[in-house]
């Protein structure tokens, strides 16, 4: 047993997984507030790389701060998800590298259209993981749903309620954050695969 054997079983059959309560309140608020103290460094997201990169808040409405897997006041979440990482070489042999990881703020009304996270076969990014950090009384009503498109034109929606903890493979699953009538919260990050050649 190693606590995460649930997701990692869905993982493993579906290809994507989701667990309320993979943070406490208490975890979740004491991360909350790690973001909401450096929202002054915040900047707008873009989409596309290098060249092609645009901000565009019709596609993508959120702002971003990239973290450092070793940054102190990210501990103890930062231990557990590396411990998530040698689970899921462990059990699903994926050779994941390291967590490459962001805080995301998304105001009222922005969204994120539908995507792929892995720029098709160009990409080391394996394995997509959200972790939400809003109030846990986050309602349907609210939002901000990230609607994950699992097979032909089905889908899943997901509630962003804080603690909630999202995977899944990022070549696979296309998917989007729709609209919130509330700010809304999250880390994420990608488990990246080595550089081919490394
Ligand atoms: O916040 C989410 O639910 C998903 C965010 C997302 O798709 C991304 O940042 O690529
Ligand atoms: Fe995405």
């Amino acid at each position: 047993m190693t606590g995460y054997d649930d997701v990692v079983d869905k993982l493993a059959r579906a290809g994507w997984a989701v667990q309320p309560g993979f943070l406490s309140t208490a975890e979740t608020a004491a991360l909350a507030a790690c973001a909401q103290a450096r929202a002054p460094r915040f900047q707008r997201a873009g989409v596309g790389r290098a060249d092609g990169h645009t901000v565009d808040a019709a596609i993508r409405g959120d702002s971003v701060l990239w973290l450092d897997e070793g940054d102190p006041a990210l501990q103890p979440v930062m231990a557990r998800l590396e411990a998530l990482r040698q689970t899921l070489n462990r059990e699903l042999f994926l050779g994941l590298a390291h967590l490459e990881c962001h805080f995301a703020t998304y105001p009222p009304g922005a969204r994120y259209q539908r995507h792929l996270d892995q720029h098709r076969g160009q990409d080391t990014r394996a394995i997509t993981l959200v972790l939400y950090l809003n109030p846990d009384d986050w309602r349907a009503e609210h939002g901000g749903q990230l609607r994950l498109y699992t097979a032909d034109e089905r889908f899943e929606d997901v509630q962003p309620t804080g603690g909630t903890l999202v995977l899944f493979r990022s070549e696979r699953f296309e998917h989007e954050v729709l609209p919130a009538l509330r700010e809304r919260r999250s880390l994420t990050g990608w488990f990246r695969r080595r550089e081919a050649g490394l």
